[in-house]
């Protein structure tokens, strides 16, 4: 039974920094139990507003519905007294609305609609597939909108007024208009928050366009940076995060720049280099090549950002 309501939930999350935890994987990219829980149990000893297991960083896209399942009872079991946990849902419409079922079932707090696979879809066709799932569940529902699922600002009201337990509107496409737009006309209805790749990136200038929060990758590998860039955005410190953004996330960017798809492999490497190995990513992602480790774990050691807490092993 979810503690939060629907409403509750989005008051929550929309004031403080997002975690999207990397599914741990063994050398035969099986699902590391062990691994994956002492990586939940770290992420939720910090100050973060909500855990979204499964996402696109925790390689949501690239597990059975099973697994996914599994990593949100996983989730829940090590980080839901601390922190509200959000499964993702998506896929075929029939994929998403199982998803959605089984993470209530597993006691997560809410969902993250991802785009539906592969086929392209108009507007009447994905208010169908967002309705399918808010229909499936009481759990608070956000919408990503990213690839071939871009909501249109009356798409989103058309979600608000027919599902009171949809509750926010997630970006990864990155379009000033469409955002503006999409905020103007919902207003405080919804929360936003951004979601294009290495959140960081945009968070300042976004802010000002309603997205209180961000889902950080890599909050991952470099918590305390993390949790500091999220305070020194909202608190509008433009001299603060320029310095961050000089100092870590625009060189951490060129390396991951390198090889499509290493948004989530970089993180990967990164819990490699801080001594927090997840294990590697599922095909079709490859993992960074070993210069490229180098060249982010040298990244690390030169920006000072490495995190002060040591490793605590599971059930210490
Ligand atoms: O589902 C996810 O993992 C994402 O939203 C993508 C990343 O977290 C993105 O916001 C980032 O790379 O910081």
């Amino acid at each position: 039974m979810a503690q939060y309501t629907p409403q509750e939930l989005a008051n929550r999350l929309k004031d403080g920094l997002l975690s999207f935890p990397a599914t741990a994987f063994d050398a035969e990219l099986n699902i590391d139990e062990k691994k994956f829980r002492e990586h939940l149990a770290w992420q939720s000893s910090y100050d973060v507003a909500g855990l979204f297991a499964a996402g696109g960083t925790g390689e949501g896209f690239s597990l059975t519905p099973e697994e996914s399942a599994s990593v949100i009872r996983m989730a829940v079991e090590e980080a839901g007294s601390k922190v509200p946990v959000l499964a993702s849902a998506g896929g075929t419409t029939a994929q998403a609305v199982e998803n959605a079922r089984a993470a209530e079932a597993a006691g997560a707090e809410g969902i993250l609609l991802l785009p539906p696979y592969l086929t392209e879809c108009d507007q009447a066709g994905l208010a169908a597939y967002a309705d399918a799932v808010a229909r499936a569940t009481k759990l608070g529902v956000i919408v990503y909108n990213r690839a071939n699922a871009r909501y249109d600002a009356d798409t989103v009201a058309g979600l608000a007024d027919r599902h009171e337990n949809f509750i926010g509107f997630k970006d990864g496409v990155g379009d000033i208009e469409h955002t503006t737009k999409v905020y103007a006309k919902n207003g405080d209805r919804l929360f936003y928050l951004g979601g294009l790749p290495t959140a960081e990136t945009f968070a300042l200038p976004l802010l000002q366009l309603g997205m209180s929060t961000y889902s950080s990758a890599m909050f991952n590998f470099v918590p305390e940076f993390a949790l500091e860039f999220y305070r020194d955005v909202r608190n509008q410190d433009r001299v603060a995060v320029n310095e961050k953004l000089n100092r870590f996330v625009l060189p951490y960017i060129d390396i991951r720049d390198r090889v499509k798809g290493y948004g989530v492999s970089i993180v990967k490497g990164g819990l490699k280099a801080v001594g927090r190995d997840a294990g590697g990513v599922r095909p079709p992602l490859q993992d960074l090549t070993e210069r490229d480790l180098a060249d982010l774990a040298a990244l690390i050691e030169s920006a000072a950002v490495r995190p002060a807490v040591a490793a605590v092993p599971h059930g210490a």
